[in-house]
Formats: structure tokens, sequence, C-alpha cells
């Protein structure tokens, strides 16, 4: 089989595919319209979130067989079309959910004790104490939106923490020893806490938008490390701005085009969340750990070999 990898990834990829015979080519610059062209000689890609793979571009791989996204989140890649067109779809979130999960932990750790900011005043010389009093984890309740790969793994951690983990997951029966399922109304009325854990889909889109911020019923934190289009950023400041969000962790942004490129910085929304004490952001980097890498790409290898090995 010849396949096409169009990101950069853990070198193990190549070696073991290699070794059973695969052939293999890179392409980790080339356009959209440029991979389009030469999509068609391929019988398999193996990507992360460089490239959208649209009905277009699937429709041109006559060829394909399998597409392996090494990492979770399947929004770059249109599923229906693939599914109709008989192209198999890979994915491997179980490499890197234990790396978003501490990332969660990590960031909310930064934000309610303050540790960033009081860390960067006394480098400046500056001692403050009561301002930077912190709000403990023990005790809160969490509320998770989603309870799959990522959500169950922050569940396992947070409970650690001492925290009442509930989650709201469209589909039914999921609670287990970490967390209980609720609806989102009742996440609504005793969350401390709200962690998105979703995949972006129409559905999803703006979820977290002026109603759902309303209809919180405690001034809460919030974390995203889902996708930065879950939130509509606008209704997100205006939380903040209002003591509603007393503050927000967020791994992903409305305005990334893709977790490789930066973003636009002319947008008052955005300016006021790099600006805020009460925002923490990171570039997209929730599930982007040495560990995570390697675990990622020796999943998605065995994954393809179990089908076409
Ligand atoms: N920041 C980062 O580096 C990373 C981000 N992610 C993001 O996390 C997302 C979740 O990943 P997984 O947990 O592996 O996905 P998953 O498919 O295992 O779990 C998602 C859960 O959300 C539920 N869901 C879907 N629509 C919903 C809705 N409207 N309301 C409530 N629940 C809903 C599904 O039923 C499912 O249980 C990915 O799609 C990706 O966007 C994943 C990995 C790394
Ligand atoms: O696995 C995921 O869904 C991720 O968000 C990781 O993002 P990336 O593959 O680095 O674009």
């Amino acid at each position: 089989m010849k396949i096409l990898l169009l990101d950069k990834n853990h070198p193990l990829i190549t070696e073991q595919l290699l070794a059973k015979n695969f052939t293999l080519e890179e392409d980790f610059t080339s356009s959209y319209d440029e991979v389009c062209n030469t999509i068609e000689n391929y019988d398999g890609i193996i990507i992360r979130s460089r490239i959208p793979l649209d009905k277009n571009f699937l429709e041109r791989g006559k060829n394909l067989k399998f597409i392996a996204r090494v990492g979770a989140g399947m929004e770059n890649i249109d599923v229906v079309a693939a599914r109709q067109l008989g192209i198999q779809l890979i994915n491997s979130p179980e490499g890197n959910r234990d790396s978003v999960a501490e990332h969660v932990v990590g960031m909310l750790l930064v934000l309610m004790h303050r540790l960033f900011i009081a860390s960067l005043e006394v480098k400046d010389g500056i001692w403050k104490r009561e301002e930077n009093r912190g709000d403990e984890l023990l005790g809160k309740t969490v509320g998770l939106i989603g309870y799959g790969n990522m959500g169950k793994a922050a569940a396992k951690r947070l409970s650690g923490f001492g925290c009442k983990v509930i989650f709201h997951d469209i589909l039914p029966d999921l609670s287990d020893e970490f967390a209980s399922q609720v609806t989102l109304d009742q996440l609504k009325n005793s969350a401390d806490i709200v962690s998105l854990h979703i995949p972006l889909t129409t559905e999803t889109y703006h979820l977290v938008d002026e109603e759902f911020i309303s209809g919180m019923k405690k001034d809460f934190y919030f974390i995203n490390t889902a996708r930065g289009k879950n939130v509509n950023t606008g209704s997100l400041v205006e939380g903040l701005r209002s003591g509603k969000i007393k503050g927000a962790c967020l791994d992903v942004l409305e305005y990334e085009k893709s977790s490789f490129e930066h973003l636009e910085t002319e947008n008052d929304d955005l300016k006021y969340l790099l600006d805020s004490e009460k925002v923490i952001v990171t570039p997209h980097i929730a599930g982007w750990t040495h560990q995570s890498k390697e675990k990622l790409a020796q999943i998605i290898v065995d994954k393809i070999l179990a089908s076409f090995g």
C-alpha cells in the first residue's frame, strides 16, 4: 500500500510501516490544492489536522482505503463523505487523553491558585498575599460536557483531587465510579467549574453562549480543551467582564485556523482574553506531550496494521 503522510509525527510510524513493506511518502508543506492533484496515487493518508479533508478532496482520492488521524478530533475530515466513499476512518484518542486530562487539572490549579500571576509578580519584586489568595479544587463540583475518552480521563484525575464530578452527554447510561450523569440543566444548577470535552459538530458549535452562561446558577470557572468554536467568544468575554465567569482556561480559541497556525490578533474579544488576569491560554497543546506523541504514533500504527497489515 502507498501511504501519504501529511503531518510530522513520531518517527516510529515510518520505521514500523516501512518494516511491514508499506510505501511511504511525506509531504508536510504542500497546500490543499497541491495535495488534491496527487491524492489519487495513494491508498491511505496519515494526518493530524494540517489540511481539511473535505468531500472534494476525498472524491479525488479515488484509491483511498483509509484515513488515519493521529489524534482524537475528526473535525477536519468530512466523516459522512468518507463513509459513503467506503474510506475507513481511524483515530487514536487513547494516545492523548492522559495528556489532555493532566492539562485540565494543571490549568485549573494554575488559574485557581493564581500560580502564574503570583510568580510573575514575585519575579517583578511584588509581594502580594491577600490579592493572591486562591480557590481549592477540593469540594468543587465539576461539570463535564461530553463523557468520551477525554471527559473520562479528566474525571478520573479530578475525582482524585476531591472534586464531585458530574457530566452531561447525549449518550445514555455512562455513569461510572468517577462521575455521575446528569441533564444539562442539572449540571447548570450545581457546577462550580465547567469543562468541555465534546467534538465540534453543527449541534455543539457555540454551545457555550450567552444563554448557557446566564443559565448557570453559580459563578463558575470555565475550561475549554475541546475546540474553540464550541464557545461564542463574545459571550465568554461578557461573562468574564460581568464576573459571572470567575476565570477561564483556554487551550483552544475560536480564532485558530488550525492548531498549527497563529491567531489573528486584531480582534477586541481576543485582545480582552489575552490581556485579562482571569484568563490563562495555551496554544492547543493539551494533548501535546512527549509521551502522547509516542503513544499516538504507536496506537495509529497498531490500528493500521490490524486492518491492512
Ligand atoms: N486540545 C487538545 O489538544 C485536544 C482536544 N481534543 C478535543 O476533545 C474532543 C473530544 O475527544 P474524545 O473524548 O476523544 O471524543 P469522544 O467521541 O470519545 O467523546 C465525545 C463525547 O461527547 C458527546 N457529545 C457529542 N455531542 C454532545 C452534545 N451536544 N452534548 C453533550 N455531549 C455530546 C459524545 O456522545 C461523546 O460521548 C475532540 O473532538 C477534540 O475536539 C481531543 C484531544 C486533544
Ligand atoms: O487530537 C486532537 O483532537 C487534537 O486536538 C490534537 O490536535 P493536533 O493533532 O495537534 O491538531
